[in-house]
């Protein structure tokens, strides 16, 4: 993408709520690419995933039965949690403890699912995730499974980004560092997006959601053509 365009869309939208929704299955690469969104708008960035990862941290760590949904729910409202805002910066953290590399343990990816099925502890930090958005004066890409249909379903832009599962799983072994065999590859993103479709629609995109599908592009190649999106939507608005 042109400079010049990037720079029209910052100016055309200064002071003007820009809240840009991503939502799209595991691996797909919502959070890398949101985040670099974030950056190149100048606007802040919001992980749902990791808020669901923190409160799944918290449950196994105090003992809490992920299958007591009361329990669960319970624990969501208690939840002492900051996360970072900044696509600069990452970092989240439970009862000031930080959590930031804890969470994307493979323990937590196992379990996360367990919690975000249930749904009172959606009620609630999705009222965290708005409040969040609002904040930061609605001028924010946040990232997720339920953004464009739940969250923020009034979004100024709102996209699926979405990948085949071999590029999924392929691009997940790679940022793992080759540690993983097929089966735990498989159970870290088809599994867990089969569990989590229980309760939120994250392969097809609702009405007026833009799919990109970035099976053949590389990850620079995703990001110019989300800004494109972006660009568009906001043109033709
Ligand atoms: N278009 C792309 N081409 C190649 N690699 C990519 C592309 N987009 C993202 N990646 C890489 O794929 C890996 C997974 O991306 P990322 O963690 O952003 O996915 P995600 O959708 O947020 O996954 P999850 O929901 O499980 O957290 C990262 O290493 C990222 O750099
Ligand atoms: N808006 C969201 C965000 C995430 N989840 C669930 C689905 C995942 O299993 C888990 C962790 O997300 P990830 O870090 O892998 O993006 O949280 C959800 O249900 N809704």
């Amino acid at each position: 993408m042109t400079q010049e365009l990037l720079e029209s869309v910052r100016a055309l939208r200064i002071g003007r709520p820009l809240v840009v929704a991503i939502d799209g299955p595991s691996g797909s690469g919502k959070s890398s690419v949101s985040k670099e969104v974030a950056r190149r708008l100048r606007i802040a960035y919001l992980d749902t995933g990791a808020m669901y990862r923190a409160l799944t941290w918290h449950c196994v760590t105090t003992g809490i039965d992920l299958e007591d949904a009361a329990a669960v729910e319970q624990a969501s409202r208690d939840l002492v949690l900051e996360v970072s805002t900044s696509p600069n910066e990452e970092y989240v953290r439970v009862d000031g403890v930080d959590v930031t590399d804890a969470i994307r343990e493979p323990a937590i990816s196992s379990a996360v699912s367990a919690v975000a099925t249930t749904l009172g502890a959606r009620t609630e930090l999705i009222r965290r995730q708005r409040d969040l958005i609002e904040k930061h004066h609605r001028r924010m890409v946040v990232e997720g499974r339920d953004i464009t249909t739940v969250v923020a379903p009034g979004a100024e832009v709102r996209m699926l980004l979405t990948a085949s599962e071999e590029a999924r799983l392929r691009r997940r072994g790679l940022q793992l560092g080759g540690t993983q065999n097929a089966e735990e590859l498989a159970a870290q993103v088809t599994h867990r997006d089969a569990k989590d479709s229980a309760v939120v629609n994250f392969t097809q995109a609702a009405s007026g959601v833009v799919t990109l599908d970035s099976s053949d592009l590389d990850f620079e190649q995703t990001v110019d053509a989300a800004l494109v999106i972006v660009t568009k939507v906001l043109n033709r608005d």
